[in-house]
């Protein structure tokens, strides 16, 4: 295939490159005290507001001039013209020779958005709004399982882009579901997670949605035939899997292939990515628990991000600047991990969320011509809701040698009121980013009689970078503003270190081998195992021990 891309300068080789990293080696020298002390309006200077996100990035180690080049830098790669080409549809997803048009699944009904010389924006509405028809059923009480039942429990059977999504926005929205309605997700192949999801279940009333973009992946369709032995054996009827099943997927032959009606199928299109899929039918879940008002409310917010992103000049662009401190950190401060900390227990599966989104897009070390980009790319994303993370793992953050750069994400408004517990939760978020940036010196300690021998332990040096994402509440429209502005961020991103950040080949290798290796495991008798030394041993000592646990 002819990878279509046009010749472009090294990163490294850019003017604008260079020049930030001169102007690095006086930021790194500066510390968080002193620029705050240097500007009396900084907090104001670096901060703004969009799709009802308040993004505080004063604590970040940049001052105007940091901006100043960032902002260049965006320039000189093209983020604003590569951003119109993914608005556009073009096959900006060059190794896969897609378009990327994850964008088209919010956009309102009177948009057009041509692919090929066909609309996508109406075939989007048409699937939503079957979907709509068929949650307002379900929640209803109007689809029935196969003896008639109402349908209580809703099974998520996916894994990655369909399942992560899902689920995040699943716990993310639980104040906005239908409590009636009980959802599980199944997403690992280990066998537990299909029973644990289970073990409690009426098979007569529970309706799997079965989601695979390709419906090929060997994790989800080993849970979907579990599934459906699950429900035919209890039901005692092949035909129960109508009314039992229902798939999510782009490949309509395998679906029916593997027995669901494609009339109970909700299509998307390879022009959306698994790991930007769940507003698009992926969503199916996520819109039985929270119906089709608040799941338009969700898309509402994703649309009011992408229009921001798309029209706000960049020195006023959340994901732009978001994604241009992201480089800041990682390639001019030597940052090697993103902690993502949401201040918000409902949030507690979004890091995971956004460590797919991220890391399988950005994880990434040849450029789109398949040249080796020469500086680091996507930092390691993880983390854990606070307060939680504080009792164990920001000891590393606040005093480690590691470089750790934070988002905080919270709201001013919680859905479950409980005494005085919200305030002490945001009091603890902001502490938390106070500590970071300005930490505490060995002469403040000196001055508060602390004793000599333990100055240094007690020590902080701060100077650790990092946001504050506040909204007022966690709601739909919230929830899709904040993913929208990760997933551009990301984009933007993968723009500056010229990656295709729509690929994800490096999983490719593994799965080739899980399948040799699997048939192997099921043929005992292989008389050669041909992997090396350390591979075969593995394999000989599983299959002498399988089977032999109590
Ligand atoms: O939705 P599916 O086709 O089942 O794919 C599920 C997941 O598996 C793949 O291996 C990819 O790495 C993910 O990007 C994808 O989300």
């Amino acid at each position: 295939m002819v990878i279509r891309t046009t010749k472009t300068v090294r990163l490294i080789a850019r003017p604008e490159w260079k020049a930030l990293q001169r102007h690095a080696a006086t930021m790194r020298r500066r510390h968080l005290r002193e620029l705050f002390a240097a500007d009396a309006n900084r907090a104001e200077r670096f901060s703004l507001e969009a799709a009802g996100l308040y993004f505080d990035h004063a604590k970040q180690r940049v001052d105007a001039q940091t901006l100043k080049l960032l902002l260049r830098l965006a320039d000189a790669c093209g983020v604003r013209e590569r951003g119109e080409a993914m608005f556009r549809g073009e096959r900006i997803n060059t190794t896969e020779d897609r378009a990327v048009l994850h964008v088209a699944l919010r956009a309102p009904k009177r948009e057009r958005i041509v692919v090929d010389g066909h609309d996508v924006v109406a075939d989007v509405h048409a699937v939503l709004d079957r979907m709509a028809a068929f949650c307002e059923r379900v929640r209803g009480g109007d689809w029935k399982g196969h003896r008639g039942d109402r349908i209580r429990h809703v099974v998520n059977i996916g894994i990655g882009g369909s399942d992560l999504g899902p689920v995040m926005a699943y716990e993310a929205l639980r104040a906005y579901g239908d409590r009636a309605l009980d959802l599980r997700f199944v997403s690992n192949v280990d066998g537990t997670d299909f029973a644990e999801a289970t073990r409690d279940l009426d098979p007569a009333r529970t309706l799997f949605v079965v989601c695979s973009k390709t419906f090929t992946t060997q994790e989800t369709l080993a849970n979907a035939h579990a599934a459906r032995r699950w429900c035919v054996a209890a039901l005692g009827d092949e035909a129960a899997v109508a009314r039992h099943f229902v798939a999510v997927s782009t490949n309509a032959a395998e679906v029916a292939k593997f027995g669901i009606d494609t009339a109970n199928m909700f299509g998307f299109w390879d022009w959306v990515g698994g790991r930007y899929s769940m507003d698009s039918a992926i969503g199916l879940s996520t819109m039985l628990a929270i119906g089709p008002a608040h799941f338009r409310d969700m898309l509402a917010g994703f649309r009011a991000m992408d229009e921001h992103f798309r029209k706000a000049p960049f020195e006023r662009n959340l994901p732009v600047l978001h994604a241009l401190l992201g480089i800041w950190n990682t390639n001019f401060l030597g940052v090697e991990s993103v902690a993502v900390l949401p201040y918000e227990q409902y949030l507690k599966r979004f890091p995971a969320y956004l460590q797919q989104l991220a890391m399988e897009s950005n994880g990434k070390r040849v450029t789109r011509a398949g040249a080796r980009v020469g500086v680091d790319t996507c930092p390691i994303v993880w983390g854990e809701p606070g307060t939680n993370g504080q009792h164990s793992f920001y000891q590393l953050i606040h005093q480690g040698t590691r470089r750790i750069a934070c988002d905080f994400i919270g709201f001013c408004e919680s859905a479950n009121p409980l005494g005085d517990q919200h305030d002490l939760l945001m009091a603890n978020l902001f502490a938390q980013g106070e500590a970071l940036a300005f930490g505490k010196t060995a002469t403040e300690l000196r001055a508060e009689g602390v004793p000599a021998a333990l100055v240094a332990h007690k020590t902080f040096e701060g100077n650790r970078p990092n946001s504050t994402i506040l909204a007022a509440r966690l709601d739909p429209r919230t929830l899709g503003a904040l993913v929208a502005l990760y997933e551009h961020s990301v984009f933007v991103q993968g723009v500056i270190w010229d990656i295709d950040s729509f690929d994800q080949w490096g999983v490719e290798l593994g799965k080739v081998l899980a399948r040799r290796i699997g048939t192997e495991l099921a043929a005992p008798k292989t008389p050669r195992l041909a992997h090396d030394g350390s591979t075969n041993a593995l394999i000989r000592r599983y299959r002498k021990l399988r089977g032999s646990a109590p």
